[in-house]
């Protein structure tokens, strides 16, 4: 019997011969990745590109079940191809060890695909591909989970909501002072060894991509003083690691940062006046066993747990861990920048020196803070912002994603739902759906136009581009690109320079916003003078419709702006409390870091598997969501009744 047939009989011949036309790319071979492309080529997919820039991790064997022990440091991209080949042999897979925000993915290669699917951990990835599918026009299917919870959707430009249009998450923001000189919890001391000690001895502490540490509640005088004593401290541990050659070296940082440090920061009185001030410890009291600190080791296991990992280390243990992770990662330095200078080690929580050190530094600052001390798989997965992967939560998305494509490439994208896995958050539905959102009259990401435009950029100035843009009805117009102004009317020191020179080079967006500020997206292209014609640019798209567009959508936000004024007039007319509630909430707001963001309603997960999803009104708040969810069957599993939604 022919490998289709029962696929013929379910979703009928002309789809599946829809499907095997169908090119597919899906971004992830991970968690969800391998779930996914193990069904697509199981359904009938016959052309997938797989593109996935890491290589495989012993701690992805639980769950990421293309992989196994033999693969370890291979491509994921690569060994997921060949492993799914053999579920099915006669699909064609294009594997790709590369990342997918490289140049040479440009939109013209997303045109290529029917369908892009995404199955990535990351905001800045997701954000990439949300944007190229809405300059292409290709549809995108979304997906992500955290532990029991995931949810799937598809994304449509001018159809539905895109990725961005809804605020996302952003991960928790510590006070500086609390970090750098008042930690009362673990996680403090877990994120100045993270974010501060690791990079000011092994990169560079300011460009910490997930910087989670704030100044935003220092603006006082004495503040201030603090802050410069603190920058001179870190001065004084760079001129400590000079010597990082000579014996002691372990030593010398130790006594820095867990002595004089301490010293000084005890001797600022106020700061202690409502906190227990902390205790300076010096390097050699600890393996000369002064009384005091014998008196203060830990040697007790965690309850029930034998292994190294699972039991808070020994004082002594600890600073073991500290020298040798110390002199191991700063020899890892030196090796790697002998060829660039620039070079730094990152902070990795499946590298296991660098765990070690993060956890050594920062038990050592806890116990010195007389705060609990925690074992190095506890670190692990505080550090890494670790929620338990579980591969079911994958299976279940994955399933659902082919859902999902097999209704777009039928041309069914309104049938299509937002669908939410709610495992554990006690209420009766394993999975509730909602129909797909319209796009947000806001959104800065897909309520704008886009078009290509052909040019030589090696050549061409930003004069030229500005007047092929008013030969096409764009006047007075500013162009910006990623947030910096490359001219506006009134600032013309770019124009005689070229856009290369600017590095507005093949596959770059570029903003361009005309007086009557609607604005056009232009993706570059480049390309030889001698291939364009007299006019030496092409466009590709029509200006002129894109406008109208624009115009359409802003007429649509004032609508929108309208409406919602209106909404807000007509409760506050009906119930005085909510003025007073709202004045309230705006109030503390305004103290609350803007990225807790506890009260917003019906706001939607991050998407992202490193998050934590929002307690109550996050993926799993059926209360706001009941009326839209219709429940088409009940299925038992394990004894337990779920009530099941059918997408289709
Ligand atoms: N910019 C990118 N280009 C290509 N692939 C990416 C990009 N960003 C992330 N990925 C891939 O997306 C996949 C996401 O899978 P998953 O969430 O299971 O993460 P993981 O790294 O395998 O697991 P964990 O983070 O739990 O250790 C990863 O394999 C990751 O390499
Ligand atoms: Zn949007």
């Amino acid at each position: 019997m022919p490998r289709e047939s029962h696929l013929e009989t379910t979703i009928g011949k002309s789809l599946v011969s829809t499907i095997a036309e169908a090119k597919v790319l899906m971004v992830g071979a991970g968690g969800i990745g391998c779930e996914l492309l193990k069904n697509l080529v199981m359904s009938g997919f016959k052309n997938i590109e797989v593109i996935d820039l890491d290589t495989i991790d012993l701690s992805n064997l639980n769950r990421q079940f293309l992989f196994q022990k033999q693969h370890i440091k291979k491509s994921k991209a690569h060994i997921a191809k060949a492993s799914a080949l053999a579920f099915n042999p006669e699909v064609n897979i294009v594997s790709r060890h590369q990342n997918i925000k490289e140049e040479e993915f440009s939109v013209d290669w997303f045109k290529g695909f029917d369908l892009v699917m995404n199955a990535l951990d990351n905001l800045d990835a997701r954000r990439h591909v949300n944007k190229m599918c809405l300059a292409a026009n290709i549809p995108l299917i979304e997906s992500g989970t955290a532990g029991y919870l995931g949810q799937v959707t598809a994304i449509r430009k001018d159809k539905t909501e895109c990725f961005d249009c809804q605020p996302k998450e952003t991960p928790k923001t510590f006070p500086v002072c609390t970090i750098r000189s008042t930690p009362s919890t673990p996680i403090h001391c877990i994120v100045w060894a993270k974010s501060y000690l690791f990079g000011l001895l092994f990169g560079n502490a300011e460009d910490d991509d997930d910087e989670v540490i704030t100044n935003e509640e220092s603006n006082d005088d004495e503040t201030t003083k603090e802050l410069a004593a603190l920058a001179a401290e870190s001065q004084a541990l760079k001129e400590i690691l000079a010597s990082s050659d000579t014996d002691g070296f372990a030593k010398r940082v130790f006594d820095k940062v867990y002595y004089m440090d301490i010293l000084r920061l005890r001797s600022m009185e106020d700061m202690w006046k409502t906190r227990k001030a902390p205790t300076p410890l010096k390097y050699d009291d600890i393996f000369n066993q002064t009384e005091e600190v014998s008196n203060a080791m830990d040697t007790t296991p965690l309850e029930g747990s034998t292994l190294k990992d699972q039991r808070v280390w020994t004082l002594q243990e600890t600073a073991q861990v500290f020298t040798y992770s110390l002199e191991n990662l700063t020899a890892r330095l030196k090796e790697i920048r002998v060829s660039d200078s620039e070079a730094s080690v990152q902070f990795d929580k499946d590298d296991s020196e660098t765990l070690d050190f993060v956890t050594a530094t920062a038990n050592l600052r806890a116990y010195v803070y007389g705060i609990e001390q925690k074992s190095r798989f506890q670190v692990k997965a505080m550090a890494g912002n670790i929620i338990p992967a579980i591969a079911t939560t994958n299976a279940i998305i994955a399933g659902m994603m082919v859902m999902l494509a097999f209704k777009i490439l039928n041309n069914r994208l309104d049938d299509c739902k937002t669908s939410y896995l709610v495992y554990g958050r006690h209420r009766p539905q394993l999975i509730i759906s909602e129909p797909l959102a319209k796009p947000n009259p806001k959104c800065y990401i897909c309520r704008n136009s886009y078009i290509a435009l052909k040019i030589d950029t090696e050549t061409s100035t930003i004069q030229d581009l500005i007047n092929l843009l008013e030969e096409n009805s764009l006047m007075d117009i500013e162009i910006q690109e990623s947030g910096r102004v490359i001219c506006d009317p009134d600032f013309d020191d770019n124009v005689t320079r070229t856009l290369a020179s600017l590095q507005l080079t093949d596959g770059k967006f570029v903003d361009v916003i005309d007086d009557d500020n609607r604005k056009i997206i232009v993706c570059l292209k480049h390309v030889d003078t001698s291939s364009l014609g007299d006019k030496n640019y092409e466009i590709e798209g029509d200006i002129e419709e894109a406008l109208e567009q624009q115009s359409i959508m802003k007429q649509q936000l004032k609508e929108a702006e309208v409406a919602e004024a209106a909404v807000e007039a007509h409760e506050h007319a009906e119930d005085p409390d909510i003025a007073m509630a709202d004045d309230n909430k705006k109030r503390k707001f305004d103290k609350v870091s803007a990225s807790s963001d506890a009260d917003a309603p019906l706001k939607k997960t991050t998407l992202d598997a490193t998050a934590h999803p929002p307690d109550g009104d996050g993926v799993g708040d059926g209360a706001s969501r009941a009326q839209a969810v219709d429940v088409d069957e009940v299925i038992v599993i394990d004894g337990e009744s779920f009530n099941v939604v059918i997408l289709d």
